[in-house]
């Protein structure tokens, strides 16, 4: 019997579009998968060997690329932020489109750029390299979340952070000011899994397929 084969989720806000999607390429998790109150972390797949994990959107990337999962899906803006060489990231799955901003407080967005600028992100290589293009030395201020909170309290002049409809930047004061990144969630595999198991290159067929195929329609 080979190994199983290791498919990493995110937990949150992709899963719900990629699920019909995995389901049609054969990928459904038991149903145990869908127990809220559930603790577990890894699930088996009916009719198949595979397991799925399912952990946070950034480790998706980095469990892909160091092997211990052999394929996954996860935002163009961690597989950018990483730019790990060890993963390929095949198929743009057409789902979790968003994009990645600089955005500042209402009212004092247009002046010219300062050569120095703190900014607070949960994408700090991407921060810089844009800034960079710019001439801008970026001092980035890590965060997990709630970014938005940095500028009013002082613990950054800007931010750089995804935005989707608009509404939490508007809701907390801020101004999308320029666009760094368009985003949309991609099938990532292993590159040396995807050489040596052939189930990998399948399942990237298969997705390969059923996006053409809604492309198509
Ligand atoms: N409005 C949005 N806001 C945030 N992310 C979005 C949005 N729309 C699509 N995305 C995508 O969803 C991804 C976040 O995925 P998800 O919410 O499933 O992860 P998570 O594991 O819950 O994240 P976290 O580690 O932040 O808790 C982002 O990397 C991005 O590619
Ligand atoms: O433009 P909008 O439609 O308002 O969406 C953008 C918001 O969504 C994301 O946060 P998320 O809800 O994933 O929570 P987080 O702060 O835990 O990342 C992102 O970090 C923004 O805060």
């Amino acid at each position: 019997m080979p190994k199983p084969l290791t498919f990493a989720v995110p937990k949150g806000r992709i899963l719900d579009e990629a699920l019909p999607l995995m389901a049609r390429a054969g990928v459904v998790p038991e149903t145990e998968f869908h127990d809220k109150k559930s603790r577990a972390l890894s699930f088996d797949c009916e009719n198949s060997d595979m397991r799925l994990i399912r952990v946070r959107a950034f480790d998706v990337a980095t469990f892909v690329a160091h092997g211990a999962a052999q394929v996954g899906i996860v935002g163009s803006d961690v597989v950018e932020e990483f730019n790990y060489s060890d993963l390929y990231a095949p198929v743009d799955l057409d789902i979790g489109h968003c994009r990645l901003s600089v955005a500042e407080p209402v009212g004092e967005e247009g002046g010219a750029l300062p050569s120095h600028l703190r900014i607070a992100s949960k994408y700090p290589n991407l921060t810089r390299r844009h800034f960079e293009k710019l001439g801008v030395q970026a001092e980035v201020v890590k965060l997990n979340g709630a970014m938005e909170l940095a500028p009013s309290l002082g613990l950054s002049s800007r931010i750089v952070d995804l935005v989707s409809t608009g509404r939490t930047l508007k809701e907390n004061g801020l101004v999308e000011t320029s666009r760094i990144l368009d985003i949309s969630a991609r099938l990532i595999v292993n590159r040396a899994a995807l050489k040596t198991d052939e189930r990998v290159g399948a399942l990237v067929e298969a997705f390969r397929a059923l996006v053409s195929e809604k492309a198509a329609a």
